[in-house]
């Protein structure tokens, strides 16, 4: 702080030092999800799911390349489809309902009969069919994205709403009931403290993903993804996975390319989605194992109660295993840092699970993928993994874990059974 001259203060050193401090003290102080920190611990007291390191390496070099290859980006977003292509306040509404709207697809029922919706000409199940129930309202004039709407029974009775929510095939969709209740707990909030505009959460946000993260789950009840967990031979302890908060937040981050209602200065602080989808890809690749009780339940497809121990571990460990191949991704390929982050490895994992299915089915093995998500052409997985898939086969020849899961080679085990709002 002192110049050559002992007893003079360097005063441009001075002004430098101050406005450095004066600059950080005035930043607001980081929000922390604890997303991260329960996945975390999670992970290192789990007895029933187990990540495994080599094969994180492995995944984490195909993942990587794999996605430069396709050039996979936010830009992929808008791609899909029927994703909406126009980026206004319309559009941010249309994500917030969507991800009010994001859990429990799944069915019992094959492709022919489980809940699906006919759009512009062709058939949308899973997360797709609510994209399409979405857009399919609004083309029938129906305010479906509007909070006042919701919240107003006289012109939104519920059987309007069952008719948003009609199905083109035998089943209907799972928890309709529990939607309803969603869209119009939400109404209330937004409508209450928001002025029935989400965007105005978004910008008390401040640019913070995870501050946004938390806005949702402490205004909403629906979002407030927390779970009690007791490790085994441990105490209580409250988890948070906040999936559809996180996604909802990913979903503006990609769809509005990282600008205008999508800039986040801290979006590397969001993790992976803890939904039913991905980790069966994470355990196809063998990062994740799973003990012989836990494979035998979901072998035989037995409901995992919501809130029950190999739930919860299945989902964090699942955040943490993402975690890993990010930074495993980032170690070993420092060009991809600053161009990675868990919601990329997450959504390429999702659509690349979707690509593989859609595939299964159109080979008329839609069967087989749906009883036990087994037999997937292996050319089509190993165009997309690489590397990972040798070392999963290995793996399965070798004979541990995966022998005592009794996972046949090549075989996929089907995606764990809980019914909940929460994925
Ligand atoms: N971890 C993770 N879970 C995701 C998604 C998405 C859709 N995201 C879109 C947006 C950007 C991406 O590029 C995707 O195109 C839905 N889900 C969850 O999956 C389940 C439904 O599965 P299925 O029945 O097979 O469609 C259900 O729990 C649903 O909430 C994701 O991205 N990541």
């Amino acid at each position: 702080m002192y110049s050559s001259d002992e007893d003079e203060p360097d005063l441009d050193l001075l002004a430098l030092l101050r406005s450095h401090l004066t600059l950080k003290s005035n930043k607001s102080p980081k929000v922390d999800t604890r997303a991260l920190r329960d996945a975390e611990y999670i992970a290192d007291n789990a007895i029933d799911v187990a990540l495994q390191r080599e094969h994180i390496i492995e995944a984490a070099d195909s993942i990587w390349f794999s996605m430069q290859e396709k050039g996979y980006s936010t830009e992929t977003w808008s791609e899909h489809e029927i994703h909406p292509k126009e980026k206004n306040e319309e559009t941010l509404n249309f994500i917030f309902t969507l991800d009010l709207l994001n859990f429990s697809f799944w069915s019992e029922l094959n492709h022919e009969k489980r809940f699906s919706i006919q759009y512009r000409g062709k058939k949308w199940t899973g997360y797709w069919s609510i994209v399409a129930t979405l857009q399919r309202a609004l083309d029938e004039g129906i305010p479906i994205t509007s909070p006042y709407f919701w919240v107003d029974e006289q012109i939104c009775p519920d059987e309007l709403l069952r008719h948003v929510f009609r199905s083109d095939s035998e089943e209907d969709i799972p928890l309709l009931d529990d939607r309803i209740a969603c869209l119009r707990e939400a109404g209330e909030v937004l409508c209450k403290r928001y002025d029935g505009r989400f965007a105005h959460m978004v910008t008390e946000a401040n640019e913070s993903a995870s501050a946004l993260v938390m806005l949702l789950a402490e205004n909403f009840p629906c979002f407030d993804d927390s779970h009690q967990w007791v490790p085994s031979g441990g105490t209580a302890r409250t988890v948070h996975f906040y999936k559809r908060a996180q996604i909802l937040v990913a979903d503006i981050w990609a769809c509005f390319n990282k600008t205008s209602y999508g800039t986040f200065n801290d979006i590397s602080t969001i993790t992976m989605f803890a939904d039913y989808r991905v980790p069966v890809i994470l355990h196809y690749l063998s990062c994740l194992r799973y003990s012989p009780p836990l494979t035998s339940h979901i072998h035989n497809l037995i409901p995992i109660p919501t809130g029950h121990s190999f739930e919860i571990q299945i989902r964090g460990c699942s955040i943490w295993c993402v975690e890993m191949i990010k930074r495993t991704i980032e170690r070993r390929h420092p060009e991809s840092r600053g161009r990675i982050n868990s919601i990329l490895i997450d959504f390429y994992l999702y659509d690349t699970a979707k690509e593989m299915e859609k595939k299964a089915i159109e080979r008329e093995e839609e069967e087989k993928w749906r009883n036990v998500e087994e037999n997937i052409p292996m050319g089509d997985l190993r165009r997309v993994f690489g590397g990972a898939l040798e070392v999963g086969k290995k793996m399965r020849k070798g004979g541990n874990w995966e022998d005592r899961d009794g996972v046949e080679k090549g075989a996929m085990i089907p995606h764990h059974r809980t019914r909940s709002i929460w994925y």
